[in-house]
């Protein structure tokens, strides 16, 4: 083995105990984590927005961004359930770029993961505790989760992540709604693979020590469409694509068949604009076929202050990852979908 330790090792107790929620605010967390799980059970048909910036690359722009979603997730209660995107660490195609906070707590290059983590707390911690919101955030690192599996409510499992078995092992412990994407080829078999391991009991090492999980029955399918090797994008949010994805889940005998359409990476191609004709061709859908309505009930969504992105952070709010949606946009989307019948 050739790892150099550059640092102490991280004491979880004590990294827990200077931002841990308090009786309150976890009971406010625990409320919404079971409508969260009745929305996926579908006791509860109101639509779900997970959404938010690509990467959450400046506290102070998350949070703003924080308060405006938690104002309008007021508005729209009674239809649409918001839990916002507070994503802090990303997957790279090469390794190349800006990998979240985690690694970046300054995102100037350079690389301090034990800030890093303090950061990732602090920032999931004041989003929940400040605005009342719920977060999402990408398990990257499986072994990672228990620094932070007291605050995140939602869990994806990305594109390049979905075929490994500790990812899918691990995701069959977490006790909150994991979603697993389609990998970057656009295979459907691998994610469905990913989701059926997720709800099954496992046995593993995690953490030095061999464990035994329960098995996750909220895993399920996040549709974000695939790449080919010339680089072109297959979306797959499409009438055929969902209808398919629910006769697999059928087929696959899976429980809580719920399908999350992810609007931006491969079925927008990354052209952030596209992400509110594809929520609104999902909508159609949706009100078309009974089937499609009863199962495609999550929209993943990229959005932050400003539209598009940068290379560098120089404009407050806009992103340095995949290109967003901007606030104006967002709460225009939000708006219809919660006045689409
Ligand atoms: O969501 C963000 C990106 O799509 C993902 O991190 C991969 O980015 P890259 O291909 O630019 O490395
Ligand atoms: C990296 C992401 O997505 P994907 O795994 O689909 O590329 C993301 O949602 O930020």
């Amino acid at each position: 083995m050739v790892f150099t330790k550059v640092s102490a090792n991280i004491n979880i107790k004590h990294l827990k105990q200077t931002n841990h929620l308090n009786e309150a605010q976890e009971a406010k967390k625990k409320e919404r984590d079971k409508e969260l799980e009745a929305i996926i059970k579908g006791e509860d048909q109101r639509l779900l927005l997970i959404i938010g910036p690509c990467s959450s690359d400046n506290e102070a722009a998350v949070l703003e961004y924080a308060h405006r979603l938690a104002k309008l997730q007021e508005e729209v209660k009674d239809r649409i359930f918001i839990v916002m995107r507070v994503y802090t660490a990303k997957p790279r195609t090469n390794g190349d770029g800006y990998k979240g906070l985690i690694h970046e707590p300054s995102a100037d290059g350079r690389t301090d993961l034990i800030n890093g983590i303090k950061m990732v707390r602090d920032l999931h911690y004041k989003v929940i505790t400040e605005t009342g919101l719920t977060t999402a955030d990408e398990m990257l690192y499986p072994e990672n989760l228990p620094l932070v599996d007291d605050l995140v409510s939602y869990y994806a499992i990305g594109a390049r992540s979905v075929e490994n078995q500790q990812h899918r092992f691990v995701a069959s412990g977490i006790d909150a709604p994991t979603g697993l994407k389609n990998p970057t080829s656009g295979n459907l078999n691998v994610m469905f693979n990913g989701v059926y391991a997720a709800q099954q009991s496992q046995d593993f090492l995690f953490g030095n020590a061999e464990v035994k999980t329960s098995g996750n029955p909220f895993a399920h399918i996040i549709l974000r469409g695939g790449l080919d090797e010339n680089g072109k994008n297959h979306p797959n949010y499409y009438t055929d694509n969902l209808l398919e994805a629910i006769e697999i889940y059928e087929k696959m005998g899976l429980k809580n068949p719920f399908i999350v359409v992810d609007t931006n990476h491969d079925n927008s191609g990354k052209k952030y604009m596209e992400q509110i004709r594809i929520v609104r061709q999902t909508l159609i859908n949706r009100n078309w076929d009974t089937q499609i309505h009863q199962h495609v009930r999550g929209f993943m969504i990229e959005s932050y202050l400003e539209d598009g992105r940068q290379d560098q952070p120089d404009v407050f709010g806009k992103s340095i990852t995949d290109p967003c949606l901007g606030w104006d946009k967002t709460e225009q989307l939000i708006k219809e979908i919660y006045n689409t019948k």
